[in-house]
């Protein structure tokens, strides 16, 4: 009776401890579907609320979330077509890829693995120690002789002691490695993933949005990461908990086991399938979440042309519609993990009342001790425990792997022109010269648009060539092959004789070529460091130099701070004319023997033009120069001009010879008279 008394009271004990049990772990998945969607608001964590939200999830408000919300995100207005968001079956999770960060780190991988094991394995040793305890404690409610009740009960509470401690030594451990681990990890897949997109096409950039790929480079790898860790330690621990406590139940009962047991299979097939779903639907939801970051990413860093369009409500718009089919996907993703987490549940508390049944019934019939119900009941508490962790973790694996899957994807794009690799003139016989040669070009992004239709061009060494012609006639795609931010589809480009497809792309680039253009970047940095990002070892004299040579000297040393002005994003405290200077000056510490000025000065008005101009007239001399013209001004030095229209040269000659031709060209819309 005594015993049954026992019994009764662990098992109320037990109930209690599981309720709790599910409503702590129903809160976890509750605060993790919240903080997943992005949820601001609290979500109130009562029992009687997560009731409610079990049947919020399972009631009409899920039909909404399907079919209302969807067909709500139908009518919009984006900027976002044409977009090129990775489709699910484009991307699969890279398993060597993961080898390949693993290895290098692999002490640290056996490391936490060991670690959580020997957690695992103490966690599992636990129930029978406690066995032990209940087992005197049992014995010795009867006979309230306390000094033999703390003779018996020292050694095994001894034992159950240092089994706590040496399971905190090694769970602070194995939590230690993971850190690691996953730190150094996600480091190296961050500079390598900055490292590939740095390296990519041009064309890569003429497609993909930069809040796309800032999107990779921080959440994804930050995601990927904490799943990463989350499966290393949670998984690793709950399986071998699951496993160990499974031979645990045999070995105490295995009639009750396999009563326990029984619906195992069902839940693993509907989890199979429930997973793959949920998998696809992570995906979407992220390339959404992309998307959305993308339009941020364009409306905050063009934000002038914002303000000044007074587009802020419609920018806004945008932004909402496409975050609110970010929120859709993510809510249909957590209705799904719900559901599974749901049912996962269920299938645990059956589990128990299934073993709390039989328990009482083997009690009744002296088949069993009250030490070994209480030990069979923690270890269906560290089952369904572990089995529950395994259930939150699914969310945490969806959402690593779809992260995983697209950082992997930019780390294994392979540009088609490597930046480095390929012949390096010697500087002293280097003269500057450049020929297109029946050149064919169409860009990469429209195949079908042939930009430059047998295109042939000399630059004599030393020598200046203008190119003129109306707007989108291909002069600036000139100027893009040269620098060979394009590979030509037909012909080739010469630089003294040697095809520049055979040349080493950052020699050309470091060495040879300076490139100016409309619309000059500068750094949120110095107007120091803003120059001397033309050659990184230039000393500050020879930044000086250049910076005089560019006319940049006669207003920096009117700044209170002179050359360690900060110049602000992409250059905004400074004049169009200074930001332009400040770019020649950048070109010219390179010393190059080939300057590239595509329409450099058509930004800025005649005073800023003139100043800009001379700086230009200056850094030409003794140069090859390639100059793209929208203005007579621009082109009275060149010794060539160019007229081209649609990608053809329709006339070529020194400004005595074009004369006549000038006039009509310049005063007239040229695209209109083209080829007439
Ligand atoms: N990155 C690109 N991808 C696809 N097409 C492009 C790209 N850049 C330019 N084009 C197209 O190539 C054609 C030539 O453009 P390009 O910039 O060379 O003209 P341009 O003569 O320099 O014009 P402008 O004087 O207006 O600068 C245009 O039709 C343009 O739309």
């Amino acid at each position: 009776m005594l015993r049954f008394y026992h019994c009764t009271t662990n098992l109320q004990y037990n109930l209690k401890y599981l309720i709790n049990l599910q409503r702590n772990t129903f809160k976890t998945f509750i605060h993790n579907t919240a903080q997943s969607l992005k949820c601001t608001q609290k979500v109130p964590l009562s029992l009687c609320s997560v009731t409610k939200f079990g049947l919020f999830i399972t009631s009409s408000s899920a039909v909404k979330l399907y079919f209302g919300r969807a067909a709500q995100c139908k009518v919009s207005r984006t900027r976002l077509t044409g977009y090129r968001s990775i489709s699910d079956k484009d991307l699969q999770f890279d398993w060597n890829k993961l080898w390949h960060y693993l290895k290098p780190h692999i002490n640290f991988f056996l490391a936490a693995i060991l670690g959580a094991l020997a957690v695992a394995i103490l966690n599992i040793q636990i129930p029978q120690l406690m066995s032990g305890i209940v087992n005197v404690v049992a014995r010795f409610s009867d006979t309230r002789d306390t000094v033999i009740f703390l003779k018996e009960i020292k050694l095994p509470a001894l034992r159950l002691l240092s089994m706590y401690i040496a399971q905190s030594v090694f769970t602070a451990f194995y939590i230690n490695m993971l850190s690691h681990l996953g730190e150094r990890m996600a480091y190296n897949i961050k500079t390598d993933l900055f490292s590939s997109v740095l390296h990519q096409d041009i064309a890569f950039f003429d497609q993909q949005r930069t809040g796309e790929i800032i999107n990779r480079l921080t959440s994804d790898v930050q995601d990927f990461k904490s799943s990463f860790k989350q499966v290393i330690s949670g998984g690793l621990r709950a399986t071998t908990q699951i496993i160990g406590c499974a031979i645990s139940l045999i070995v105490i009962s295995p009639q009750m086991t396999l009563v326990t047991l029984l619906c195992v299979p069902a839940v693993i097939t509907t989890g199979s399938a429930l997973g793959s779903l949920l998998r696809s639907t992570s995906r979407s939801a992220q390339a959404q979440i992309e998307k959305s970051t993308a339009v941020a990413d364009e409306a905050v860093s063009n934000i002038r042309t914002v303000r000044a369009f007074a587009m802020e409500e419609l920018e806004l718009d945008m932004f909402e519609r496409e975050a609110e089919r970010a929120l859709v996907l993510n809510e249909r993703l957590g209705l799904g993990i719900g559901l599974f987490q749901g049912g996962a549940n269920l299938f645990l508390n059956s589990m128990v009342l299934a073993t709390l049944y039989m328990g009482g019934y083997l009690l009744s019939v002296n088949q069993l001790s009250p030490g070994q119900l209480m030990a069979f009941l923690m270890s269906t508490q560290t089952i369904q425990r572990s089995l529950a962790q395994i259930s939150l973790l699914f969310g945490s694996v969806v959402r690593g792997m779809a992260a995983g899957a697209r950082i992997f994807q930019y780390i294994n794009l392979k540009p088609g022109m490597p930046l480095t690799g390929g012949k390096i003139l010697p500087s002293e016989t280097m003269r500057g010269e450049i020929e297109f040669k029946d050149v064919v070009f169409a860009y990469p992004t429209r195949p079908e648009q042939v930009i430059l239709q047998n295109f042939n061009l000399r630059i004599p060494a030393g020598k200046t060539v203008a190119i003129v012609g109306g707007s989108g006639n291909g002069k600036s795609t000139v100027a893009a092959l040269l620098e060979r931010f394009y590979e030509v589809n037909k012909g080739s480009i010469t630089l003294d004789g040697e095809d520049i497809s055979e040349l080493d792309p950052t020699w050309m680039r470091q060495s040879v070529l300076g490139y100016i253009n409309q619309e000059p970047t500068l750094f949120a940095t110095t107007i120091m460091e803003n120059i001397r990002y033309g050659r990184p070892d230039a000393t500050d004299t020879e930044v000086i130099e250049a910076a005089e040579l560019a006319n940049v000297h006669s207003f920096v040393i009117g700044f209170p701070r002179g050359y360690n002005t900060l110049v602000g994003e992409r250059g905004t405290t400074l004049s169009g004319g200074q930001k332009q200077r400040i770019a020649i000056a950048r070109a010219l510490l390179k010393n190059p023997s080939v300057l590239i000025l595509d329409e450099a000065t058509s930004a800025l008005d005649t005073e800023s033009e003139n100043i800009v101009q001379q700086a230009l007239d200056k850094a030409r001399e003794g140069r090859t120069a390639l100059v793209i013209a929208h203005r007579l001004s621009t082109i009275k030095n060149a010794h060539i001009i160019v007229v081209l229209s649609k990608g053809r040269i329709v006339e070529m000659g020194t400004h005595e010879e074009l004369k006549n031709l000038k006039a009509h060209y310049w005063s007239l819309n040229f695209q209109q008279n083209s080829g007439e």
